[in-house]
Order: C-alpha cells, then structure tokens, then sequence
C-alpha cells in the first residue's frame, strides 16, 4: 500500500530504477545511463561536453583528449532525474584499442563529424562499422554535425548528414558548441530515450528519437554570415 506521508522508504520497481520515496513529486533515479561521444580528432566531441556540462566554449589552441575522460551531469527529464555519465572519448587513431573496451557498457552513442572537414564525415561510415561491432544491438546513436557555426567553412551540406542518417538509420541534427545549438538537445533525447526505455510499459506508445529531435531541433540558431 501506498504511504503518501512516508519520505523515507525506497520502493524497487521491476523496470530497474531504483526509486527513493520522497515527499516532493521529483523521483530520484540512481541508475546512470552511459553516454560515448565517438568521431574523428578535432570534431568536437570535448567542446561538446564542456558545452553542456558547463555552459562554456572552449576556443583558442586545441588540446586532443588522451585516452578517455569522463564527467557526470543530472539531467530532469519530466521530472525523473536520469544521471547521465558522459564519456568523452580521443579520435585519434592510435587511442582506438582503448576507447574500443568501452563500447559494451555505452547506452547511447553521440557520434561528431565536423562540417568543415570531409574526412570527418567520411570517416563516419568506418565509425558505423565499428559502433555494429562493438556495442550493445539497442544502442542509441545519434549522428551529430558539428561546428554548425562556420558557415564560411562548411563543406559537408545539412542535406548530406541527413541523408547519411537515414540510410543507417540513426537520429542526426548538427551542433555547434560554440554557439550552444542543439548540444542540449542531443543530451536531453538520448536521456529521453533511455528513461522510456527504462520506464515504458508494453501498452504506452513507443518514443523514437530520431522523430522526436526532428521535432525539436532549432535550424538557425548560428550565427551564419
Ligand atoms: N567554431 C567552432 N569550433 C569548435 C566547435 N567545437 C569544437 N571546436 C574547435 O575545434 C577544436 C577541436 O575541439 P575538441 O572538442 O577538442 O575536439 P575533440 O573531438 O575532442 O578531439 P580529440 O580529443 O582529439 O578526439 C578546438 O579548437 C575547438 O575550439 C564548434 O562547434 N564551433
Ligand atoms: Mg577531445
């Protein structure tokens, strides 16, 4: 039975969340859901991060991440609190058979290229191949363009990114860290994702990510010029 009075018992759900009582309407989930940023050195993937854990861009000289690197943020998603644990891992090459172990344990996957650089973009496909390889089959990916800011230097279209998501069949929207678009989105839909996925009942309705940012994401929130 129901103690609507008590603040202090802890009820186990079957769906996984351990879920403490609490006399405020605000459900506190301890389960964590692991968050892989994957691409190529230089897409983005630290600035990313640093955007959406801190509010803050960091320019200037580049510093590439060594190995793996990771920070915690509480997001609240219709008031449940998902703890996100968010692995920022290096794009470069000779890090790979590190950042390689950590795929299983990845509940969602945001995978960068950068606008400006075709390589990055390129590369995404070998990304792909190595994201069906390594980790879990009902992984969320969502292919994020990055640095959406740089209009003068775009070479890689809106149109071409799409295009490339659909045909794998991932969610996609392009970022910039440096202005702020979309980087809380992209967190905020794979917490999404992942709560529902935790939470749904056979009979609700099921959430798709990809239609769901579709909805969502704001297209002209940079700077342009
Ligand atoms: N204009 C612009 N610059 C960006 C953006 N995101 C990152 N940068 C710049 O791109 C460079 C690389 O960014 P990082 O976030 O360090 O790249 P990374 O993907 O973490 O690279 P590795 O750690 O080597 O894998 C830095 O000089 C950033 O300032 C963006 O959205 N817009
Ligand atoms: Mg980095």
């Amino acid at each position: 039975m129901k103690d609507s009075n008590s603040s202090t018992k802890d009820s186990h759900p079957p769906n996984g969340f351990a879920r403490k009582g609490s006399s405020t309407s605000t459900e506190v989930f301890d389960n964590s859901c692991k968050v892989m940023l994957i691409g190529d050195s230089g897409s983005g993937k630290t600035c990313l991060l640093v955007r959406f854990k801190d509010g803050a861009f960091l320019s200037g000289s580049f510093i590439s991440t060594v190995g793996i690197d990771f920070r915690n943020k509480v997001v609240d998603v219709d008031g449940t609190k998902v703890k996100l644990q968010i692995w920022d891992t290096a794009g470069q090459e000779r890090f790979r058979s590190i950042t390689k172990a950590y795929y299983r344990d990845a509940n969602a996957l945001l995978l960068l290229y950068d606008v400006t650089n075709k390589t990055s973009f390129d590369n995404i496909r070998a990304w792909l191949a190595e994201i069906n390889e390594y980790a879990q089959e009902d992984v969320v990916i969502m292919l994020l363009g990055n640095k959406a800011d740089m209009a003068a230097e775009r070479v890689i279209r809106r149109e071409e990114g799409e295009k490339l998501a659909k045909d794998h069949n991932v969610a996609f929207m392009e970022t910039s860290a440096k202005t702020g678009m979309n980087v809380d989105l992209a967190f905020m839909a794979v917490a999404r994702d992942l709560k529902m996925k935790k939470t749904r009942k056979p009979s609700d309705p099921s959430f798709n990510v990809a239609e769901y940012v579709t909805k969502e994401q704001q297209t002209s929130g940079c700077c342009g010029s």
